[in-house]
């Protein structure tokens, strides 16, 4: 049998906990059928409780695992999560348009749960301006895109704005996520936009404390459908359905906030195949 061959990097930190960062993006990769590869931005002592230690890997060797991957493994499609500073944007900037990487994914991560900060403030310039304009998909929480752009966000109507702000600084497909959204009990609802209409993507709310990891773990699905040669918006439909379902069987793992179930879509797909009989796996 013909071996189908999709692959993607992620560039991010590694959570010790398993929850998020690198762990977090191989488990869902490999769960989607794709490749995974890695580039480690920085080591964090982490669990549920929150991040205990930073320790950043030193810029060189952050480049060399770029150039290994970039000079022979060819990734389809590349995610961007915790990326330190500046000096860690410009680096990964220099080398996608190096390398020619298509389908970058850009988790902009600021803040973990517990508080810690993953990005440093004074690397936000950089990001707009060496990042944001390679930019494929980019993925903001509410709190991120506020910083980014610059305008508060309570309505719909304002992540609307806040959504062509992105587009005009060059990213070419925004998703403002809605889980930090107070207002909506029910449903946790994400906004996409392409700089020509606006679509919402609504989930049935979990009550939930144990979503360590749901950004990471939805950006990383996306970045696996787009290496999978899904067009964006589909790419982002198929990554919400595994988000609800990693979200709705989450692992109470820990005294703090547990993490996402990554096996819970593929578990609950072959649920269905079985009572269906159907064997054919249409991802
Ligand atoms: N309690 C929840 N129930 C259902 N979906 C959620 C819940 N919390 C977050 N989500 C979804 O998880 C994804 C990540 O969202 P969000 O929590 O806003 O990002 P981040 O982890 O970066 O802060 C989004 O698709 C969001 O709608
Ligand atoms: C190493 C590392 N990277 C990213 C994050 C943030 O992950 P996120 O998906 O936003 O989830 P929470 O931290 O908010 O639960 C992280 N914690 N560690």
């Amino acid at each position: 049998m013909q071996q189908t061959d999709f692959r993607a990097l992620t560039i991010a930190g590694s959570d010790s906990g398993g929850g998020a960062g690198i762990q977090a993006d191989i488990k869902t990769f490999q769960e989607l059928g794709v490749y995974g590869m890695s580039a480690i931005t920085a080591v964090t002592a982490q669990n549920s409780l929150g991040v205990h230690h930073i320790h950043p890997i030193p810029l060189t060797i952050i480049e060399q695992q770029l150039h290994a991957i970039g000079s022979d493994m060819n990734p389809a499609a590349v995610k961007t999560g915790m990326l330190v500073d500046a000096a860690t944007i410009e680096l990964v900037a220099t080398m996608s348009k190096r390398f020619r990487w298509n389908n970058v994914v850009v988790d902009p991560v600021m803040i973990a749960k517990g508080g810690a900060s993953l990005l440093q403030q004074t690397a936000l310039q950089a990001l707009i301006q060496h990042l944001l304009p390679i930019t494929t998909v980019i993925t903001p929480n509410i709190p991120e895109a506020e910083i980014l752009t610059g305008l508060t966000i309570n309505t719909l109507k304002d992540r609307e704005k806040a959504a062509s702000n992105f587009v005009q600084m060059g990213v070419t497909h925004v998703l403002i996520k809605g889980g930090h959204d107070e207002t909506n009990t029910e449903h946790s609802v994400d906004l996409y936009y392409d700089g020509q209409s606006f679509h919402y993507l609504s989930g049935q709310r979990v009550a939930t404390k144990h979503t360590h990891g749901t950004g990471c773990t939805l950006s990383a699905a996306i970045t696996a459908q787009l290496a999978r040669q899904k067009k964006p918006l589909e790419a982002i439909h198929k990554a919400k359905k595994f988000i609800q379902a990693a979200i709705e069987h989450a692992y109470p793992i820990g005294a703090g906030h547990g993490p996402t179930n990554h096996f819970a879509y593929n578990q609950m797909k072959n649920k269905r195949k079985t009572a269906t009989g159907n064997h054919i796996q249409h991802l």
